[in-house]
This record gives C-alpha cells, structure tokens and sequence, in this order.
C-alpha cells in the first residue's frame, strides 16, 4: 500500500513513519496509509508557507476566487465518492457523510465569495483635511489544529476562510482521520494554489501539532477538540517567545428544554437527532433533555420507541442509522460513562450495550437515562458519544436554569409552541447558538458559528463572521 505523503511547498513528500487509517465499521477494511510527519517537516510547512506569504497576501481576490471555487466545485462534483471515504475513516452514516462533503463545498464556494467581498472603511478624521481608513489585512502564517467528528467540514470551514483572506496555511488534521484532509490537499493543489499557500502535515498531535505551537512564524491558531487540550493550545500561544491570535471551539454539554406545551413529534424527533444522530459525536449533540412534568412520561415513551427502531450498524449499509463509534478509546469512554450514570443512581432507560453486527467495529447501542439530576457527572462533563439524559423539571424557569446551569455553553434548544417562552429563551440561554423547534446539532455553514463559557475563545467561525479571527484591521492616517 503506498503511502499519502504529506504536502510542503507544493510537493508531497514522504514521513519518515506511516500509520494506517482503519474503518470503525470493519476493522479488517485499511482505508490507507497516511504519513505520520514529525517536527522537522512541520518546521518545513511553516517556512513554506512563510515564504509563499508576501506573494499570496497580494493576489487578487479573482485569484483567490477562482481557486476556492474551482475546490468547491470539485468537492461538489466528488461529493459521492468524499462522502463515502469520510465515513469509512469517521463512522458517520453515509448520508450524513455525503451531507457533510456537500457542507464543505458549499463553505468553500462561500468563501471564494468572500474574498470578493472584503472591504474596510473610510472615516471623515476628527483633524481637518486628514483621511482616515480601517482596512483588513491577513495574518500570515496561520496554523489548523482540526477533530475528528468532521473530518472534511471542519477543516473546511477554517482553511476556506484563511485562505480567502490571504493567509498562508499549516494544517494537521486530527490522526484518525486524515483520508478527507489529504483530499482537500490534493484537491486544492490541482485547483491552482501556488506552492507553499497550504501545507498539509498528518501526524500526531502530540508532534505536529506541538511543533506548530512552538514556532514564532506562526501568527494565529485555530482549533478544534477538546477543553484540555484547548487550554494547552491557549497557554502556549501567549507563553511563546512571539504571542499568537488564538481562536477555540471545543466541548459542550447542550440542554434541549422541551416544554409541555410542546408538539410531541417534534420534540422526539429533534431530541433523537440532536442527541444520537453522527453517533452523537458533535459538540452540539443535546445531551441533556430538560423536561417539564407536564409532557415527561409522554416524551420519554416517544423518544424510547424512536430509539428502539434506530439501526445502529456498518456506516456504508444502506438503511443504517447510527453508524460506530470512532474508535476503541471513545467507545471506552462511553462505556466508562454509562456505568457512572448507573453508580450514580440514574435509571438506563434504553440501550447502553455493546452491539456485535456482520462486520468488526465500535458498535454501541445508543443509551438514554431517565431520573437523573443536573448535578450527576453525566450531566456535567462531555462524554461525546450517543448518550443522553432525561432531567425532569417543574416548569419553565426551572428549565432555564437548568439549561443554563454548566461549564459549557455552545448550542441549546427549546421544543415548545409557545412564543413568550420561545423569545425569552432565545434571549436568556447562556449559549452562542439557540435552536428553537430544531435540534441543537446541524448547523448552516454561512452563518456565525460558536459559544461561550467553556466551549469557545475567541472570534466566531463561519459566515462573514470568519473574517474577524483571519484578518487583522489596519487603521491609517494621510494629510493629502
Ligand atoms: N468539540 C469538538 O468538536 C470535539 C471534542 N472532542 C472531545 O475531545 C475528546 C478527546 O478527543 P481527541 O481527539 O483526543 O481530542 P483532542 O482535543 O486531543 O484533539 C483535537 C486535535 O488536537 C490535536 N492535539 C492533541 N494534542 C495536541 C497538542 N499537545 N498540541 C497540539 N495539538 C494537539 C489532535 O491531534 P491527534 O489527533 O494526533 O491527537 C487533534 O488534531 C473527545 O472524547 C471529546 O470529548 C473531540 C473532538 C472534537
Ligand atoms: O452540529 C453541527 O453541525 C456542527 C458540530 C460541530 O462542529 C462539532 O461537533 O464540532
């Protein structure tokens, strides 16, 4: 099996080290190998990218255009062929991984419209017969720490924007999955990037990623995972010898409050996709149901008889619904989980087992707790797997509370029919993305994307917010 080298300066050069990409729906199915890079190649993408920046900072916007479009064209065009290859690396059911490449073309024809677009202001200066302007300008080298929950739509949606604003690129994709990392490379190289704009260096985080965080060449950071490492990534952008711009999405505990003036069917059906669908491995997932008394027995009996006929199996079969887990860590953190919430007293109303299926993988039977309280640890902290848990609460200001009672704060919804509530949900949820009648998890791509709390630092992802992290304004001042 050859190796997926490693992209620097325009080239793909082999790592010394290789590691394979195994599919958690068969672990007899190697979806490839990939380079493992160390220090030193990612020494080599910094002064790539540091030498392709003068030059790619002033190309046109019709340049830069171009490119992303022709990339998002092709992704587009590929969409099939990405989609089945995302979920043979990550375990995400086909449609939903199909759906997720879709996601990621549209980002990119998003942002080619972008660098069309970006514009700064004249202002009238205080001094007479002085101009004064504010203009954007990129940042230089900007380096992307990217997950595996979405191993093309995240990448995406940093590396569109970085690049449409003039920035040169370091990538290091998260190590499980680096199949859909590669083929943005190979994509974007073939749609006429000049050398050096973007690397790509696979390899552990742990090495790669360290290497990027140490290097003064690099001016900004964006990543995504978890809080732990979230926090090392802020700690050394500011301790290093030259402060990095910094910018982090990471864990949630998303509360989904359904009211009992709710539509039944709606609440079940979000409260199943929001929580269990992508194997309920997003920082959006709902993984607290906060639910009034009113409306309790009825939303647990629907939504367990929804659970019941979920088909949890290989994410390339057709009909599946859940596919695996991503991998032997996860899957044990999730089982690690599950018997907490059972020490803890909380009753495992569905699921929770580990499932055998035709083909070797992470297959676990999604898990719902009823009677648990807020304060349980399986309310508390970020278990990223398809588990969730039933709170029962008086009424609406319980539920807010509740909803707003954690470290985190990235997405939360409401299932309710009731205007006042909805509004003034809307307003007082401390979270940066509030869904009513919806499910927390599935998002736009060209709109802001973000939180508070725990779950975020920085400026917003997507949309035409993503300009504020990869740019920096400029204010200047001229007697004509
Ligand atoms: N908010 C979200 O979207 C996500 C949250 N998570 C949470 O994190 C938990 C653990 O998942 P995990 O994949 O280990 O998440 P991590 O936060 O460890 O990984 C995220 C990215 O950071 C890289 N990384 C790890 N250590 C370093 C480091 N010291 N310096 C620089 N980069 C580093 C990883 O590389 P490598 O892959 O080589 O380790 C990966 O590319 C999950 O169970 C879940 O709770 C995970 C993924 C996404
Ligand atoms: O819910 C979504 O669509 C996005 C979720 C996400 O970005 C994540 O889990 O990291």
């Amino acid at each position: 099996m050859t190796m997926h080298a490693n992209l620097i300066a325009g080239e793909w050069v082999d790592a010394p080290n290789a590691s394979e990409n195994r599919n958690p729906s068969d672990l007899s199915d190697v979806v490839g190998l990939y380079a493992q890079g160390d220090a030193a190649q990612a020494g080599q993408a910094i002064d790539a990218a540091a030498a392709a920046f003068p030059a790619w900072s002033r190309s046109t916007p019709q340049q830069r255009f171009d490119i992303l479009d022709a990339a998002g064209t092709e992704i587009l065009a590929r969409k099939e062929e990405l989609g089945r290859l995302l979920s043979r690396e990550e375990g995400k059911t086909l449609p939903e991984g199909i759906g997720e490449t879709v996601r990621a073309g549209q980002i990119f024809k998003f942002f080619a419209g972008e660098a069309l677009r970006i514009a700064g202001d004249r202002i009238d200066s205080t001094r007479p017969g002085v101009i004064a302007e504010a203009t954007r300008e990129p940042l230089g080298v900007v380096g992307l720490i990217t997950p595996w929950n979405f191993p093309i739509a995240i990448p995406a949606w940093k590396l569109a924007p970085a690049l449409a604003f003039g920035n040169c690129v370091v990538m290091k994709p998260a190590d499980l999955v680096p199949g859909c990392a590669w083929a943005l490379a190979d994509i974007l190289q073939r749609a006429g990037l000049p050398k050096g704009v973007f690397n790509l260096v696979m390899g552990r985080g742990s090495v790669v990623g360290e290497a990027i965080l140490a290097s003064p060449k690099v001016a900004a950071i964006s990543f995504t995972g978890s809080v732990a490492t979230g926090r090392h990534v802020a700690r050394r952008c500011i301790e290093g010898e030259a402060m990095k711009k910094f910018q982090l999405e990471m864990g949630g505990k998303n509360p989904f409050v359904v009211l009992d003036d709710a539509d039944l069917e709606v609440a079940a059906n979000s409260a199943l996709n929001g929580a269990f669908f992508s194997t309920g491995q997003r920082c959006t997932a709902s993984s607290r149901l906060i639910v009034t008394e009113g409306i309790h027995d009825r939303f647990v009996e629907a939504l367990t008889s929804k659970l019941k006929a979920l088909k949890v199996d290989n994410a390339l079969k057709e009909g599946t619904q859940i596919g695996p887990v991503v991998d032997q860590r996860q899957l044990d953190q999730d089982l690690d989980y599950i018997k907490v919430g059972q020490d803890e007293g909380a009753k495992l109303a569905w699921g929770g087992e580990r499932l055998n299926r035709e083909t070797e993988g992470f297959y676990l039977q999604p898990a719902l707790f009823t009677e648990t309280d807020n304060a349980m640890r399986i309310n508390r902290e970020e278990i990223f797997g398809p588990v969730a848990s039933v709170i029962r609460v008086k009424d609406y200001d319980s539920a807010l509370a509740v909803a707003n009672d954690t470290q985190f704060g990235l997405s939360a919804g409401i299932a309710t029919s009731s205007l006042k509530h909805a509004e003034h949900f809307k307003r007082n949820s401390q979270a940066g993305m509030v869904m009513v009648n919806l499910p927390t998890a599935g998002v736009d791509y060209h709109v802001p994307f973000g939180g508070r709390k725990n779950s975020s630092y920085g400026a917003r992802e997507q949309g035409r917010y993503a300009v504020e992290f990869y740019t920096t304004v400029k204010t200047a001042y001229a007697m004509p």
